[in-house]
C-alpha cells in the first residue's frame, strides 16, 4: 500500500509502504493512484513528494505477481498520470530505486537521490525489458548511449553516477525526504512542460546507427540464446527513432513477446532460487535461521596452488587477514608473487588499494595456530589430505573451523582425522576462486549446524552464492557431470565429433561445449581419479572389456588422449589442437579424428549419424537424471539448490534456469519417456536409467518445482 500524509503544509507526501523491498505490488499501485488523486484534488497542496519506507525507494514491479493474473491499476497509466499532473512530483530516492522503481521516478518531474542510493533497469536479467516506459524515457534523458549500456546490461549505478549521467537533479547526504520536500516546496506553482521526459527529443550521437550494430552484435555473441538483451537493443532504438507514443507501443509488443516467452519464466526463477538456497537446511532439521554462525576474523590457506591463491584473494579482498601456507620455499614465493599481482590487478579495476597487507605468508603449518577458520587447498590426494588434516587438528586453537575445498572426496573421512570431527566442512570453490561465485559447503555426517552457518557466512561476505549440499562422491556439481561427460564420450564412440557435441551444447547455451571445457580444466585430472578408482588401466587389451568396467559400459577414450600427454589446453593438446601450450584457441584436429576411426574400427563400432536431438537429450537428461538422484538422496536440500550450482559453477545458461527448472519446461514426463528409451538402447549405461524420483514426480501429475520438495520429503520417508 502507499501512506499519504501532508507535510510543512502545502506538500502532499506519498510514502511506498511494502516491505522489504516496496515493490510495486497492486496494493502500492492502488495505494499511489488514490494518493495522487488526493494530492491533485486537495487545493492546499501545492506539491508532491514520492518516497518509500524504511529508507528504500522501491525494488520495481513486483516480480511474485508476474506468475499469476494482474490486477490493481496498471504501472503504465499510473506513472503517464503522475508525469502528466499538473502540480510538481518530487522522487525521494533512498536506498534503491530499480526497474519500475527507477520508471516510476522517471515519471516524477525531479529526481532526488541519497548520496548511497543505487538505481537501475535490472529487467533484462529477468528476461523482460524496463516496460513502463523506462526504454523510452531514459534515453531521451541521460542519451541513448548511457542508456543502452543501462538497459542492456541491467547494471546498478551509484547515485554519483547517476547525477553525471543527468539520471537524478540532486543528491544529498543528508536526510533524502527532507531536501525532496524542501524542494518540492520551492519548485511549487513553477512551469512543468519542460520537466516531462517523454516530451523530450531523443538525443542521438551522429552515429547512432552504427552504435546500435555494435551494441547489438555484442549482445547476440554474449547473450548465448538470451532473447532479453536483443529486445533491450530493440527498445532504446525505437525510442531513437520514434516518437513517443510509437516508442511506447513497440515497448509494448516487445515487452509482450518476452512476457510470454519461456525465459522470463526461468529468469524469474532463477532469482527466487538464488534466494532460496541461502535459506538452507540438513537432514538432521539442522536450517538457517536457528543455527547460528560463529565470527570469523582471521582464516588460513593451508596449499598455493591455483586455488589456493585464488582463495587467498578472494579472502584478502573482502578484507579477512590470511595466513597463506606452502611448504616448499620457491612455490611460496612463486605463490606470493602470483597473488600480489592478481591483487593488484583486481584492486586497479575496482579503483581501490590492494589488500597485500592482509596476508602473511609462511612454510610452517604452525603457523595457522590462532586463525579461526582453515581453508585445505593441496593436492587432490586423500592421503595427503588426511596428513594434513592431522596437523590441522594437532596445530590449531581450539574451535578452529578445518574446512577443504576438495572438489569431490569425503569429507567425512578427513573428519575422523581430526579432534573435532563437528567443526569440519568442505568448501568447494570453483577455478579461479577469486572471480567464479559458486561455493559448495558441504557437510559431512558429523559437521554440526554452527561449521555450516559459519561457512555459509563466510562465503556470502567473500561474495559468493553459497549452497549447502551433502557428502557424496563429487557433491553436487562433479557429480551431476560425472553422466554429462559419459555421455559425451558414447556419443564420439558411436559416430559424433568434440566439435559437434561442442557446437550443440553451445547452441543450447553453455559457454563451452563439454570437450572445450575439458581442455580448459585438463583432461589428467580425471584420468587421475579413474586411476585411482581403478577404471584407468594403462594399455587395455582391445576388445569388448575394454569398453565394459566394473560391470558398466566404459569409455577409455579420455585415457587413452592422456596416456599420449594430450591433457587440454595445457600441453596445446587435447580434444582440440592449440598453437601453442596455454593458448586458448581451440582449431578441429585432424589427427583426432583419424584416431576416433581407428578407434571404432578397433572396437568393430560403425560410426552413425547422431542428430542434435541426441546430442542435447543423452547429455543433458543423463544428468538431469542424476540431479533426481541427488535430491532422492537428500544431498540437495532442493531443486533450486542444484540449478543455483549449475548455473553458477558450470555455465548453464541462466535463461533456462538451471537442469531441473530445464526438465519442469521439456516436461518431466517426456524427460522420463526418452530416459526410458535411450536406457533400452543402452542397458549397460545405469546413468539413464531413470530414478525413482522422477518416476513418482510423473506418476504424481508433475507437479510445479515449487511443490517437488513435497513429493521428495514422501520418497525419502519410503526409503
Ligand atoms: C532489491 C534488491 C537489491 C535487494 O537486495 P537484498 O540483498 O537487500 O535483498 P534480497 O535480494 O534478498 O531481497 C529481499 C526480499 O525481497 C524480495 N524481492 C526483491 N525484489 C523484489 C521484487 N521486485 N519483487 C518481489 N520481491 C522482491 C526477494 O525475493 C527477497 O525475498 P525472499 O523471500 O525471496 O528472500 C534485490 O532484491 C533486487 O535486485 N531485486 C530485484 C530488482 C529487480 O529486478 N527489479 C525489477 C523488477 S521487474 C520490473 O520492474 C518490470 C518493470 O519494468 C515494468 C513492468 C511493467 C509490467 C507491465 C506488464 C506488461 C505485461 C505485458 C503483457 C502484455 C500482454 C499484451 O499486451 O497482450
Amino acid at each position: 500500500m502507499a501512506q499519504y500524509t501532508r507535510v510543512s503544509g502545502s506538500v502532499g507526501l506519498i510514502t511506498l509502504q511494502s516491505p522489504p523491498v516496496n515493490a510495486l505490488s497492486a496494493a502500492v499501485r492502488q495505494g499511489i493512484v488514490d494518493s495522487m488523486q488526493r494530492a491533485l484534488s486537495e487545493p492546499e497542496v501545492k506539491s508532491v513528494v514520492i518516497c518509500g519506507q524504511n529508507g528504500i525507494f522501491s525494488g520495481g514491479a513486483d516480480i511474485k505477481e508476474f506468475g499469476g493474473q494482474m490486477s490493481g491499476p496498471p504501472l503504465i497509466p499510473m506513472i503517464h498520470a503522475i508525469e502528466a499532473a499538473s502540480k510538481p512530483v518530487v522522487a525521494a530516492i533512498e536506498g534503491i530505486a530499480l526497474g519500475g522503481g527507477l520508471e516510476l521516478a522517471l515519471g516524477c518531474h525531479y529526481r532526488i537521490a541519497h548520496s548511497k542510493a543505487r538505481v537501475g533497469l535490472p529487467e533484462v536479467t529477468l528476461g523482460l525489458l524496463p516496460g513502463a516506459g523506462g526504454s523510452q524515457r531514459l534515453p531521451r534523458l541521460i542519451g541513448v548511449p548511457a542508456a543502452l549500456d543501462l538497459i542492456t546490461t541491467g547494471r546498478y549505478v551509484t547515485a554519483a553516477e547517476a547525477l553525471k549521467f543527468g539520471l537524478v537533479d540532486q543528491i544529498t547526504d543528508h536526510n533524502t525526504v527532507n531536501v525532496a520536500v524542501k524542494f518540492a516546496q520551492r519548485v511549487a506553482g513553477q512551469p512543468l512542460d519542460a520537466r516531462r521526459i517523454s516530451t523530450y527529443p531523443c538525443l542521438c550521437p551522429p552515429d547512432v546507427d552504427v552504435l546500435f550494430e555494435e551494441v547489438m552484435q555484442r549482445v547476440r555473441r554474449t547473450a548465448r540464446g538470451a532473447i532479453a538483451p536483443i529486445a533491450c537493443v530493440q527498445a532504446v532504438r525505437a525510442a531513437a527513432t520514434l516518437p513517443y507514443n510509437q516508442g511506447m507501443e513497440r515497448e509494448r509488443e516487445l515487452m509482450a513477446t518476452l512476457f510470454t516467452s519461456g525465459q522470463t519464466r526461468a529468469l524469474q526463477y532463477f532469482f527466487f532460487a538464488q534466494r532460496a538456497v541461502g535459506r538452507w537446511s540438513m537432514p538432521s532439521g539442522a536450517r538457517w535461521d536457528t543455527s547460528k554462525p560463529r565470527p570469523v576474523h582471521k582464516a588460513a590457506v593451508i596449499g598455493l596452488g591455483t586455488m589456493g591463491r585464488g582463495i587467498t584473494v578472494a579472502l584478502a579482498q573482502a578484507g579477512f587477514s590470511v595466513v597463506a601456507v606452502e611448504t616448499q620455499e620457491k612455490q611460496l614465493m612463486e605463490a606470493k608473487q602470483a597473488i600480489s599481482g592478481m591483487l593488484e590487478r583486481g584492486a586497479k579495476r575496482r579503483g581501490v588499494a590492494p589488500a597485500l597487507d592482509k596476508i602473511n605468508y609462511g612454510c610452517n603449518i604452525q603457523s595457522v595456530a590462532d586463525v579461526d577458520l582453515v581453508i585445505e587447498a593441496v593436492f587432490e590426494d586423500m592421503a595427503l589430505k588426511k596428513k594434513v588434516f592431522q596437523q590441522l587438528s594437532a596445530v590449531c586453537k581450539p574451535g578452529t573451523f578445518l574446512c577443504s575445498n576438495t572438489s569431490g572426496l569425503d569429507i567425512d573421512q578427513l573428519a575422523c582425522q581430526t579432534r573435532n570431527p563437528e567443526l569440519v566442512v568442505g568448501m568447494h570453490f570453483f577455478a579461479p576462486a577469486h572471480v567464479m561465485k559458486l561455493l559448495e559447503v558441504v557437510y559431512g555426517p558429523k559437521s554440526s549446524p554452527l561449521a555450516v552457518a559459519t561457512a555459509m557466512q563466510l562465503g556470502k561476505k567473500i561474495g559468493k552464492v553459497s549452497v549447502a549440499v551433502g557428502n557424496c562422491r563429487g557433491f553436487v556439481g562433479n557429480r551431476m557431470l560425472k553422466p554429462y561427460l559419459e555421455q559425451a564420450l558414447f556419443l564420439l564412440e558411436e559416430g559424433a565429433t568434440p566439435e559437434f557435441v561442442d557446437q550443440v551444447l553451445e547452441e543450447f547455451g553453455f559457454a563451452m561445449g563439454v570437450f572445450r571445457m575439458s581442455d580448459l580444466s585438463g583432461l589428467d585430472v580425471g584420468w587421475k581419479v579413474r586411476m585411482a578408482d581403478g577404471l584407468a588401466v594403462p594399455n587395455p587389451t582391445t576388445g569388448q572389456a575394454t569398453r565394459l568396467r566394473q560391470g558398466r559400459r566404459y569409455s577409455p577414450l579420455g585415457d587413452l588422449l592422456c596416456e599420449q600427454g594430450r591433457f587440454g589446453q595445457k600441453t596445446g593438446r587435447g580434444w582440440y589442437q592449440y598453437n601453442k601450450p596455454g593458448s586458448q584457441v581451440a582449431k578441429p584436429d585432424p589427427w583426432l579424428h583419424s584416431f576416433l576411426d581407428e578407434y571404432r574400427a578397433r572396437h568393430t563400432l560403425v560410426a552413425r549419424r547422431i542428430d542434435h536431438q541426441e546430442v542435447l537429450e543423452r547429455c543433458l537428461y543423463s544428468m538431469i537424471n542424476e540431479g533426481f538422484r541427488i535430491l532422492e538422496d537428500g544431498i540437495a536440500a532442493g531443486p533450486e539448490d542444484i540449478d543455483v550450482i549449475y548455473v553458477f559453477g558450470y555455465s548453464w545458461p541462466r535463461h533456462r534456469g538451471g537442469p531441473m527448472f530445464y526438465a519442469t519446461t521439456v516436461g518431466l514426463n517426456k524427460v522420463l519417456e526418452r530416459l526410458e528409451h535411450y536406457h533400452q538402447a543402452h542397458p549397460d549405461v545405469p546413468s539413464l536409467q531413470p530414478c525413482d524420483l522422477l518416476r513418482k514426480l510423473v506418476g504424481s501429475g508433475s507437479p510445479p518445482i515449487q511443490k517437488w520438495r513435497e513429493v521428495i520429503k514422501k520418497v525419502r520417508s519410503q526409503l
